[in-house]
């Protein structure tokens, strides 16, 4: 047997390592166009789990039982003395008659895969080589081929599961990132572009600490996640390229390598910067007089009732200003507010930082003392008094109004339970002082 064949032969087999190389072909065959080529001692072609099959032009000529077994042939006849243009697929009929003729000519040919139909019609994928086979002095093609099918619907099935993860990445808002034990970055979607401007080229190799403000922030993430596995929802902030710092969620989670051991995260975070600035939004809203600015109702008076609960010492200084219906009437509702306004700044001003001022409603406001006693209390009252008088307050245009305020004031009482108990007497106070003349503090 010429070597070249052997060769060929041993090469289309060891493309499926189905033989170790050691085995030497040991046939002499000879073929004719009308009887079956003889392959002496090669019994062991024919137990081959590879198909293998010998074909003289177009015409196959032996198939050993994987071929038959593959093809659905109840014998050997349904595709020995065929064509081979009845197995193949029409679409692939052209490339393989040439490669029928390349190997004829003493070529091999190389592994391809090649649609193939079953004595039954069914449609398979085959992976198939071929390589010349000198038979005395007549010239055969030795092809050899294992079915590729299900390998072909697998590597189909996971290139569409690959381009449903890729239109996933591409299409997602919130970024998806993984990271090894140390920290580098190893993927992230292309989201993180529209996130923090870098591309994802930018950011895989770095390691995802570069990108927090605060490295705190990332140890302490980490440090939940080592502990529980995975966190939800952890609040966190990010770097933007452009250095603005932008407020972020992580869900994630630990991976772990095949001995358990941390192996890094893979999870997802979210820019929550609008959440959070709406939530800000809200926050002061409810927090703060929309009017003045300064704490509103419920704010001043939650802090007055922890205040109370804590036991500590304070003197409570309830404001109104003097005969203001007069400046509605007068001026208007809008020159109103801006007296209110006005008068919210001489306070804020001279009040001491220490202290909380808030609108308790119209024209009526609270100041908490923290820490001072009535005689405190009073000079301060007294301070803000002459301050409020002293200035005039501006009215739309170039107007402005001179106006007086009058101060109710009282001290914290070691029997004090309700935030009532100490509003009652400051207002006590208020209206003597109204009723006093106004203008002045009393206690
Ligand atoms: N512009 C404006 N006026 C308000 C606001 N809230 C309450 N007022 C007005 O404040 C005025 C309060 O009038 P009164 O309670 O009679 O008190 P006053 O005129 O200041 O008289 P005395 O307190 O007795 O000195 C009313 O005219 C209310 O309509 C507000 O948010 N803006």
């Amino acid at each position: 047997m010429p070597a070249v064949a052997g060769r060929a032969v041993l090469r289309c087999l060891a493309v499926y390592e189905v033989l170790p190389m050691t085995h030497a072909l040991p046939f002499e065959a000879t073929v004719t166009e009308t009887e079956p080529p003889v392959l002496p001692n090669a019994d062991w072609i024919e137990h081959l789990p590879a198909c293998v099959a010998l074909l003289v032009g177009n015409t196959v000529r032996y198939a050993n039982a994987a071929a038959l077994r593959l093809l659905g042939a109840q014998q050997p006849g349904d595709v020995v003395g065929k064509s081979v243009q009845d197995f193949i697929h029409p679409l692939d009929l052209h490339r393989s008659l040439a490669r029928l003729r390349h190997a004829e000519g003493g070529g091999v040919n190389p592994v391809t895969e090649i649609r193939v139909y079953t004595c039954g019609g069914e449609p398979l994928i085959v992976a198939m080589s071929s390589a010349t086979l000198q038979l005395g002095d007549q010239t055969a093609v030795l092809a050899s081929f294992l079915d590729m099918t299900e390998r072909a619907a697998m590597e189909q099935q996971l290139r569409q599961t690959d381009e449903d993860f890729q239109r996933m990445m591409n299409t997602m808002q919130d970024v998806f990132y993984r990271t090894d034990a140390q920290g580098i970055t190893r993927y992230v979607c292309p989201a993180v572009k529209n996130v923090l401007g870098y591309s994802a080229e930018e950011i895989i190799g770095l390691p995802a600490a570069a990108f927090y403000p605060d490295l705190s922030e990332r140890d302490a993430l980490v440090a939940e996640i080592k502990k529980h596995g995975s966190v939800h929802d952890f609040p966190g902030r990010m770097r933007r390229k452009d250095g603005v710092i932008i407020d972020i969620s992580i869900s994630t989670r630990a991976l772990r390598d095949e001995q358990g051991q941390y192996a890094g995260v893979e999870g997802i975070w979210r820019d929550i910067s609008e959440r959070k600035a709406l939530e800000r939004r809200l926050e002061h809203l409810a927090t703060f007089d929309s009017l003045t600015g300064i704490h509103n109702r419920r704010s001043v008076l939650a802090i007055l009732e922890q205040l109370l609960q804590r036991g500590a010492p304070f003197s409570v200084l309830l404001l109104d200003l003097d005969h203001f219906k007069q400046v509605n009437d007068g001026y208007g509702h809008a020159a109103g507010d801006e007296v209110l306004s006005g008068f919210a700044r001489i306070i804020s001003r001279e009040k001491r930082s220490r202290d909380f001022f808030g609108r308790l409603g119209g024209e009526e406001f609270l100041l908490i003392l923290d820490g001072a006693d009535e005689a405190e209390a009073l000079q301060i009252a007294e301070r803000l008094r002459l301050a409020v008088s002293a200035q005039a307050l501006d009215l739309p245009g170039d107007a402005s109004l001179a106006l007086t305020v009058s101060i109710g004031l009282t001290q914290r009482r070691p029997d004090d339970r309700r935030t009532a108990d100490v509003l009652v007497r400051a207002d006590q106070a208020l209206y003597r002082a109204k009723a006093a003349g106004r203008n002045r503090v009393c206690g």
